[in-house]
């Protein structure tokens, strides 16, 4: 199985996710300030939720996806003291409550502890994925909001996508409803900073 085949089988809800009224704000520098720090917070909260996933999934990785988690969760780990800088910045509280879709992506990657290992690396890559199409979408972004384009469209960043798919194409995995399951919290995540409401 090629992953890259569920964004062509799924075009519109994938345009759902990286094509969402958040990512026109900010390309063109009309979201709003508050929509952009509840994001902020939110994604915090959740990449220390990845981090754990993708340490749990490192645990029982066959081998050759190990090097690919391993290296994906030391630059996860990097990126949490990148957004501690980045709130502290902006002054934002990195303590406020995770919103009701913030928990609801957290379980998703708790139910995915459960699932076959090949369903939750297509899951992983799906996340990743989406954040690079997402913000190459929003590229080159308005000032204010450069540095996030340029953080997740990055030829290292893509060059982890391209290796998260990769091993998630090594072993056949019946993969559309866990696809389907992550670019729907992906909209419900967006949706939840209040843009394009
Ligand atoms: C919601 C979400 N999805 C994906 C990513 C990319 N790690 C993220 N930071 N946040």
């Amino acid at each position: 199985m090629q992953v890259n085949d569920l964004l062509t089988r799924h075009a519109a809800a994938w345009a759902g996710a990286t094509r969402h009224p958040f990512l026109i704000g900010v390309r063109d520098g009309t979201l709003p300030a508050p929509s952009f720090a509840a994001w902020l917070v939110q994604d915090h909260h959740f990449v220390a939720d990845l981090l754990a996933f993708q340490a749990r999934l490192l645990a029982r990785a066959p081998r050759h996806a190990q090097p690919v988690l391993a290296a994906g969760a030391v630059a996860l780990v990097d990126e949490l003291a990148w957004f501690d800088e980045q709130a502290a910045a902006r002054g934002l509280d990195l303590t406020a409550a995770a919103t009701p879709a913030t928990v609801a992506y957290g379980d998703l990657l708790g139910r995915l502890d459960a699932a076959p290992v090949p369903e939750a690396l297509v899951a992983l890559w799906a996340i990743e994925r989406t954040y690079l199409d997402a913000w190459a979408f929003a590229s080159p972004g308005a000032p204010e909001f450069r540095e996030f384009v340029t953080h997740w469209t990055t030829p290292d960043f893509a060059g982890y996508v391209a290796g998260l798919a990769a091993a998630a194409s090594h072993q056949a995995a019946d993969a559309d409803e866990v696809f389907l399951a992550v670019v729907a919290a992906e909209v419900d995540f967006w949706a939840a900073t209040g843009a394009g409401a």
